[in-house]
């Protein structure tokens, strides 16, 4: 049995899973987000150059990834540093910090945002899409690529000695990549190894997250200690929900407060709004999932934050809960999704 058996790591050490109280399974809080800069509609390239602006914050909710400055949010230190203190004081306990190798993970700014503001902030292992992978890391082996993800939890990350509590997000595109692959097959021998838990980035097709649940299964990875993100943009009919549901992962709803018009990566895709997000989230309820649902708010980009007009990392609490609880979701079932279903998920086996 490992020594952080029954534990949950944060970037501050290992503590006692009761601790953790409110989490958001899916959070940044540093992170550059210009491997996915997508290029303004013609017309749009004033605007999209501009300095971020009170007038251009509608334009920017719509087309966050158009806007270079939008994506580093690894600029935005002191103010997601005073976000962490309004989560606290609306009741947050902890977030589980997604940004993996490739979107600059920066494990000391998390250990001092842990310190700064006494939220509990878990860091994560291994690798984000293929776009953002090294040729170095493409040529690894998969026994490398273990190597490299048990050495991040066990050890520490980027050459300090802060430990990653969770591996992932793992990140995956549609199609998926002979080096993402690679990376999963690591992901499940290196959760093999530590009884970890593990948190997937799909590609953007309602077939992604069952396909890469199978290539987790095949590798040995544990399926119920693993949260697959963003269902929001990937999954919209009930059916298909229903029988990726029942492969046994968590099902994490993560775009809170991200609503727009034309989601730029698939035009194909209705970004959902929030009522129906939470519409989503009494189905499962109703069809017997609830002790299989997280939820978050995916903060990757500036105008996301509230010093730029956002939703913060605080909205689910103060307007997310009391929505859920106007429409069939109740404080039992709450406080599962917010507290015991993260709870059980972090919690080293
Ligand atoms: C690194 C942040 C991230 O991957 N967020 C998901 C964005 S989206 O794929 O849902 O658009």
């Amino acid at each position: 049995m490992s020594a952080l058996s029954g534990k949950v790591q944060t970037v501050l050490g290992a503590i006692e899973p009761d601790q953790l109280g409110r989490t958001m399974t899916h959070e940044h809080l540093t992170m550059t987000f210009e491997c996915c800069y997508f290029s303004p509609a013609p017309g749009d390239e004033t605007v999209a150059q501009a300095p971020i602006q009170m007038k251009n914050l509608f334009w920017l909710k719509q087309n966050p990834y158009s806007s270079h400055e939008n994506l580093l949010l690894l600029q935005e230190t002191n103010a997601v540093r005073e976000e962490l203190h309004e989560y606290r004081k609306a009741g947050g306990g902890t977030i589980v910090e997604n940004t993996t190798q490739g979107i600059a993970r920066d494990l000391p700014c998390l250990k001092q945002l842990a310190k700064d503001t006494g939220v509990h902030i878990i860091g994560g292992a291994g690798y984000y899409v293929d776009a953002t992978h090294s040729e170095a890391t493409r040529k690894m082996t998969v026994e490398k690529l273990t190597d490299i993800i048990i050495s991040e939890v066990l050890h520490g990350a980027d050459g300090t000695e802060i430990r990653c509590g969770v591996i992932g997000e793992i990140g995956c595109s549609w199609p998926i990549t002979d080096s993402e692959k690679k990376v999963l097959q690591a992901t499940a021998h290196a959760q093999t190894e530590l009884g970890c838990p593990v948190i997937i980035h799909p590609g953007r097709n309602p077939g992604a997250p069952a396909e890469i649940v199978r290539l987790l299964q095949e590798a040995g990875g544990d399926i119920s200690k693993t949260v697959m993100s963003h269902l929001d943009r990937t999954i919209f009919d009930n059916g298909e929900l229903l029988e990726f549901a029942k492969m046994g992962s968590y099902l994490e709803y993560d775009l809170f407060g991200t609503e727009m018009l034309n989601y730029a990566y698939n035009l194909e895709v209705d970004m959902p709004s929030d009522s129906q997000r939470v519409k989503a989230l009494a189905f499962l309820v109703q069809e017997g999932y609830e002790d299989n649902l997280v939820i978050a708010h995916d903060i990757h980009t500036k105008n996301r934050l509230t010093k730029y007009g956002g939703h913060g990392y605080s909205h689910i609490l103060k307007n997310i809960v009391p929505k859920m609880l106007g429409r069939g979701i109740n404080q039992t079932q709450v406080d599962k999704i917010l507290i015991d279903n993260p709870k059980r998920w972090l919690t080293f086996k």
